[in-house]
């Protein structure tokens, strides 16, 4: 993936001058671009650029307020009031994104019918313009416009934070840091080359990493809201008809009847026993379950392992200041995502 190749560049001259990265940053940075790249066929970010710091605030700004607690939830009545503010605010920075994919619409609108040489880009957003223009079709450009949005919000936040959990965790865990790299090497060999999709499948404890990330600190904490859709009895409780139902993942992942030990990091418990965020594991479904899992699980499965693989293979990582790694602050911050309290901000060296 051009993207991650383009990730370890930016790391590697960091590493040639000592530099501190956030790597909650340059996670969120390729995540974008990723994404921008398959939807718009372009980089909506660049590495220490602060306009793409800007499209990431206003992505967590959403997300931590839609995340907030809101006493009109309680009591709906009040909710023409706003009595926080969350309304809002959330429409503020919905306007102002929703703004920047209609432009990235507008323009490429444009170019469709103004160049009669405009070859296809064969992104999404031209597959949607295609599908759009059919007679038939219901698909409008408000629809478009709206669909950008939920993909970038729901994709980005998500991806960034779990990779930056997982490089926090295994920085806080040395040893565990060695035996996935050890692996990574092992699997490589003697080639200079970069970790690649292809090694994915041959690094059992890498994939072990990641799942023991998503289940201490699950980026989608409470699922988005279900509602039942007829009354339903679950282990003798009553679910009425139209409830509103919150699944809260990270207690799930707490739980000490399913997991021994549930608050240390032990990828090692997930070797061997055949448990997938894929499958229908009910005790661990960090990507949520039937028919409304998250779509972008193929992708970010793949961004996660690339990323975190590529980092950790090339680079061994420090706390600025000499900090030992067992001493970070490794406490969370709940928005609509779970993040790092404090953003994990290390230093490359190169191995
Ligand atoms: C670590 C990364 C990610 C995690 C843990 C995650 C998790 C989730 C979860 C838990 C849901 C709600 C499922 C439910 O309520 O049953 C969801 C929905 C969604 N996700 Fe993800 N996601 C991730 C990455 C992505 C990416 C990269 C994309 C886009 C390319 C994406 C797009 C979406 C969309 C569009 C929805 C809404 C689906 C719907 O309402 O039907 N997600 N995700």
């Amino acid at each position: 993936m051009q993207k991650v190749m383009e990730l370890l560049d930016f790391v590697h001259g960091c590493s040639l001058s000592d530099k501190p990265i956030n790597v909650g940053e340059i996670a969120a940075a390729t995540t974008l671009n990723v994404l921008s790249n398959y939807i718009l066929s372009t980089d909506l970010a660049q590495y220490d650029s602060p306009s793409s710091q800007e499209f990431k605030n206003m992505v967590w700004a959403v997300m931590e307020i839609n995340g907030a607690p809101n006493l009109a939830d309680y009591f709906p009545v009040l909710r023409h009031l706003d009595p926080h503010g969350l309304l809002r605010r959330s429409e503020f920075y919905t306007k102002k994104l929703l703004a920047i994919f209609e432009q990235h619409v507008n323009e490429r609108l444009h170019a469709r019918s103004t160049s009669s040489s405009y070859a296809s880009s064969e992104d999404l957003t031209d597959l949607l313009l295609n599908i759009s223009k059919d007679q038939n079709s219901s698909v409008s450009l408000k629809d478009i416009r709206q669909l950008l949005y939920d993909l970038f919000l729901a994709g980005t936040d998500t991806t960034s934070n779990t990779l930056e959990w997982a490089m926090a965790e295994l920085m806080h865990n040395p040893e565990k840091m060695l035996k996935a790299r050890a692996e990574i090497k092992k699997v490589i060999g003697n080639d200079d080359r970069t970790f690649e999709e292809s090694d994915i499948s041959r690094v059992p404890y890498l994939r072990a990493v990641i799942k023991e990330t998503l289940r201490l600190h699950p980026p989608v904490t409470f699922l988005v809201p279900h509602k039942a859709i007829t009354d339903v009895e679950i282990k003798g409780y009553m679910v009425p008809k139209d409830a509103q139902i919150m699944c809260n993942l990270w207690a799930m992942g707490q739980d000490p009847s399913v997991w021994s030990n549930p608050q240390r990091f032990e990828p090692e418990r997930f070797l061997d026993v055949g448990i997938d965020f894929k499958d229908r594991d009910f005790e661990f479904i960090p990507f949520g379950a039937g028919r409304r899992m998250c779509p972008g699980l193929p992708l970010a499965d793949i961004m996660l392992h690339l990323m975190l693989g590529s980092l950790i293979h090339k680079f061994d990582w420090k706390i600025e200041g000499g900090m030992r790694t067992q001493d970070m602050d490794m406490t969370d911050k709940f928005g609509f995502t779970l993040k790092k309290n404090l953003p994990l901000i290390a230093i490359p060296i190169k191995l």
